[in-house]
C-alpha cells in the first residue's frame, strides 16, 4: 500500500493500492490492438467482434460452486464476506468494480458490505481463493436493494468517493490511509482520520436479546477505539432479582457479576456494558441508541425520551414488532425516528439470542437508509449534505414521503454515521452483518413472521409435523410479502425476504426453534392459553407473536380486509379461542 498523496488541488487523497493490484488495462489494451492489427481488422471485421464477445462471455461466467457456498470466507483481513455475497453482487458487466469506482452514488458508497468489498479486491485480485473455490471473474461490486442501476451514473461532485471505494476504507483495516477528507470545509481542508469525537453508544433495554446486542456492541466498542467510546450505558428496567441467596437490584447484579442474571444466565458479559436504570442518564450524550424491548413498552418508552437525546442521535431498533395506533400501521423504527425526531435504522434477523450470547456463528441484516444530511461525501468541491451541487437532498420515509423532522445531522466531528460505522459496530466474528436500505423488508420480515410462527407451534402442539409447519410457512410468507406490498409498496424489495437473513432465514428458525414457535406448541399440547404459558414459564419474557397478531387483526379488520389474510386472521381467532386449530388446513383448501 502506498502513502497518502495529495492532488492537484493540495486535497489528500488515499494511497494507491500496490503496483501489482492496479487494473491492467493499458497492457491489456495493447495487446488488444497488436493482435488486431495482426489480424488486420480491416479486412476481416469479424475478428474484432468475436474477440469482444469472447472476452464479455469470460466476465460473465461465475462459477456455481462460489454460488452455494454459505459459510464465510476464513481469510483474516475479510472475516465477514462470505461468498454468498460475492455471488448475490455478481452481474454481466464486464468491468463493473472499475465502473463502481469510477462514479459511485452516495448509495453505491453506502451499500452492504462496501467497505469490505472494496478492499478486499484491492488487496486481493482473485478473491475467490479465500472460499476454496475455482477461480472466477471479477464479482460486481455490492448491490443495494434500493439502488437503481441508473443511480451508478456520477452525479455532480461524486467523482471523489470513487477515490474513498477506491481506497481500503478505514475503520476496520488497519493498513488505511490516515486521512478523511470532511465535505463542508473547503476542498483544501482535511481531517485527521481520528475525529475529535467519538460515537457513544446506549442500549435502550436489557431482555434476552436486549442484553445480547450490548455485549456484542459492547465487544466492539473495546475493539474500535478510533471510532466508539469504550463503555457503552445499557438501561434496565430495574428489577429486584435473587442471586446467591439475596435480594438485589437486577443492575447492581449486571455491574458487579457482569452477568444478567434474570435474563441470559450464565454469560459473561463484558465489563465495559454499564447497566444504568435511569433512562435518562443512560441515553446522555449519546449518538447511536439501540432500540431492545418487547415492543409493547415503545410509547412509554419513547415518552420518557423525548428531549432528553442528543438532536443528532440515531438509532437501530432491534425490536419485532409493528405499532398500530388510529388504523395506522407504523414500522417500529420509523414511529422512534417520528417520536424522538431522530433518523432510525432495524437490524433483524435469524437470531436467537441464547446463541449468540454463546458465540454461535450466525447472521443478521441491517437496513439503515443513511439520511442525506449525514452523508459526508468527500468531493472535488467539498460539499456536504447530499448531492454535492448545494442543493438539500429531502430524507423520505418508507412510503416515499419527505420525513417531516428536519434532522439535526450528525456533526462533522464525528466518524460519519453510516453503513460502514452501523457495520463496524455490531460485526463480531460469531455475528454477521448485512447492511441493506430496506427498512420495510427487514422489519415487516421480523414482526409478522412471530404471527407465523405461532401457528407453527399451534401446528406441531395439535400433534402434526414438519411438512404442515412447511405449508403453514409458506402461506406465512405470501402474506407477510402481500401485506408489504399492500402498505409500502412504495420502497418494499421483495427480495429482501428470500435473500436476507431478515427474510426466509428469520422464518424458519422462529418456526422451529424459537420461543414464540416453543411456546405456542406447549400451550396446545397442554391445553392451555398461550397467554396462561407466557405468564409462567417466560420468567418475565414476553412473546411478541401474540401483541403483533392482535394489532395486525385490528389494523386489518379496521379496513374489512381480514379475509385477504387468512393465515393472521386465523392466528386471532385462535388466541381469542374462537376458532379450532384443526381448522387450519381448511385455510389450503380451493374451492
Ligand atoms: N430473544 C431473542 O432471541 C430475540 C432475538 C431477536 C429479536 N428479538 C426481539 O428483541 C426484542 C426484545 O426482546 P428480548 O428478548 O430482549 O426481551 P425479553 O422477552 O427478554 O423481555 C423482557 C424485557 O422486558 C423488560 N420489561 C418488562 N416490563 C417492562 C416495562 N414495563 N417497561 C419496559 N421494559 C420492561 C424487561 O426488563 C426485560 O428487559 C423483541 O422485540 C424481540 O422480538 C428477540
Ligand atoms: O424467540 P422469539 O420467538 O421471540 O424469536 C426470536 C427471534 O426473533 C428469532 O429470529
Amino acid at each position: 500500500m502506498g502513502q497518502p498523496r495529495r492532488s492537484n488541488s493540495g486535497q489528500w487523497r488515499p494511497p494507491l493500492p500496490a503496483p501489482s493490484h492496479r487494473p491492467r488495462a493499458r497492457p491489456l489494451l495493447f495487446w488488444l490492438m497488436k493482435i488486431l492489427r495482426l489480424a488486420d481488422y480491416k479486412k476481416s471485421p469479424n475478428i474484432p467482434r468475436l474477440l469482444l464477445r469472447t472476452i464479455f462471455s469470460a466476465a460473465c461466467s461465475i462459477p456455481k460452486s462460489c454460488r452455494l457456498s454459505p459459510f464465510p470466507c476464513s481469510t483474516p483481513d475479510l472475516p465477514h464476506f462470505s461468498c454468498r455475497n460475492i455471488h448475490s453482487h455478481s452481474g454481466p458487466s464486464r468491468y463493473p468494480i472499475l465502473k463502481a469506482k469510477a462514479r459511485p452514488s452516495p448509495e453505491a458508497r453506502t451499500c452492504r458490505q462496501s467497505r469490505a468489498f472494496s478492499s478486499h479486491l484491492l488487496n486481493n485480485p482473485n478473491p475467490d481463493h479465500h472460499c476454496g473455490v475455482a477461480p472466477s471473474p471479477r464479482p460486481t461490486p455490492p448491490r443495494c436493494h434500493n439502488l437503481d442501476p441508473l443511480s451508478l451514473a456520477p452525479p455532480l461532485g461524486c467523482s471523489n468517493i470513487a477515490v474513498s471505494l477506491a481506497a481500503p476504507l478505514t475503520l476496520n483495516n488497519k493498513q488505511q490511509p490516515s486521512h478523511r477528507t470532511t465535505h463542508s470545509q473547503s476542498a483544501k481542508m482535511t481531517v485527521p482520520d481520528s475525529f475529535p469525537h467519538k460515537h457513544k453508544v446506549a442500549v435502550i433495554g436489557s431482555g434476552n436479546w436486549g442484553t445480547t446486542v450490548g455485549k456484542v456492541i459492547a465487544e466492539s466498542t473495546s475493539e474500535h477505539p478510533d471510532v466508539f467510546e469504550k463503555d457503552v450505558q445499557m438501561w434496565v428496567y430495574e428489577e429486584k432479582v435473587r442471586v446467591d441467596g439475596e435480594t438485589r437490584n437486577l443492575t447492581e447484579v449486571i455491574n458487579t457479576k457482569h452477568q444478567n442474571t434474570k435474563y441470559l444466565e450464565g454469560i459473561n458479559l463484558p465489563t465495559n456494558l454499564i447497566a444504568n436504570p435511569s433512562i435518562e442518564d443512560a441515553v446522555k450524550d449519546a449518538t447511536i441508541l439501540i432500540f431492545n424491548f418487547p415492543h409493547e413498552f415503545i410509547n412509554n418508552i419513547c415518552r420518557q425520551l423525548k428531549g432528553k437525546i442528543l438532536p443528532y442521535a440515531r438509532g437501530v431498533s432491534c425490536i419485532k414488532g409493528v405499532t398500530v395506533t388510529d388504523d395506522k400501521i407504523e414500522l417500529i423504527c420509523e414511529f422512534i425516528g417520528e417520536q424522538l425526531e431522530i433518523y432510525c435504522g432495524a437490524l433483524s434477523g435469524a437470531n436467537i439470542a441464547s446463541e449468540i450470547a454463546n458465540e454461535n456463528w450466525c447472521e443478521t441484516t441491517i437496513a439503515y437508509n443513511t439520511p442525506p444530511c449525514d452523508r459526508h461525501v468527500a468531493n472535488g468541491n467539498g460539499q456536504a449534505n447530499g448531492n454535492g451541487n448545494g442543493a438539500y437532498e429531502e430524507h423520505r420515509d418508507s412510503r416515499g414521503q419527505i420525513v417531516k423532522t428536519k434532522l439535526t445531522p450528525v456533526p462533522e466531528d464525528y466518524p460519519p454515521l453510516d453503513h460502514e460505522v452501523l457495520h463496524t459496530l455490531f460485526s463480531r466474528p460469531y455475528f454477521t452483518v448485512s447492511m441493506v436500505s430496506d427498512v420495510v423488508g427487514v422489519s415487516l420480515g421480523g414482526a409478522l413472521k412471530n404471527i407465523v410462527a405461532i401457528a407453527c407451534g399451534f401446528v406441531e402442539g395439535h400433534g402434526w409435523n414438519m411438512t404442515a409447519k412447511t405449508a403453514v410457512m409458506r402461506r406465512g410468507m405470501l402474506e407477510i410479502i402481500q401485506f408489504a406490498r399492500e402498505f409500502y409498496p412504495e420502497t418494499i424489495q421483495p427480495a429482501t425476504l428470500w435473500e436476507e437473513s431478515a427474510g426466509w432465514g428469520d422464518m424458519i428458525v422462529s418456526c422451529t426453534a424459537a420461543r414464540n414457535w416453543r411456546y405456542s406448541k406447549m400451550a396446545v399440547e397442554r391445553g392451555v392459553s398461550i397467554q396462561e404459558i407466557e405468564r409462567t414459564e417466560l420468567n418475565g419474557q414476553k412473546l411478541q407473536g401474540i401483541s403483533t397478531s392482535r394489532e395486525v387483526s385490528s389494523f386489518l379488520r379496521a379496513r374489512g380486509i381480514e379475509d385477504k389474510y387468512p393465515l393472521f386472521k386465523l392466528v386471532d381467532g385462535i388466541l381469542d379461542g374462537k376458532v379450532n386449530v384443526n381448522d387450519i388446513p381448511s385455510l389450503f383448501r380451493k374451492n
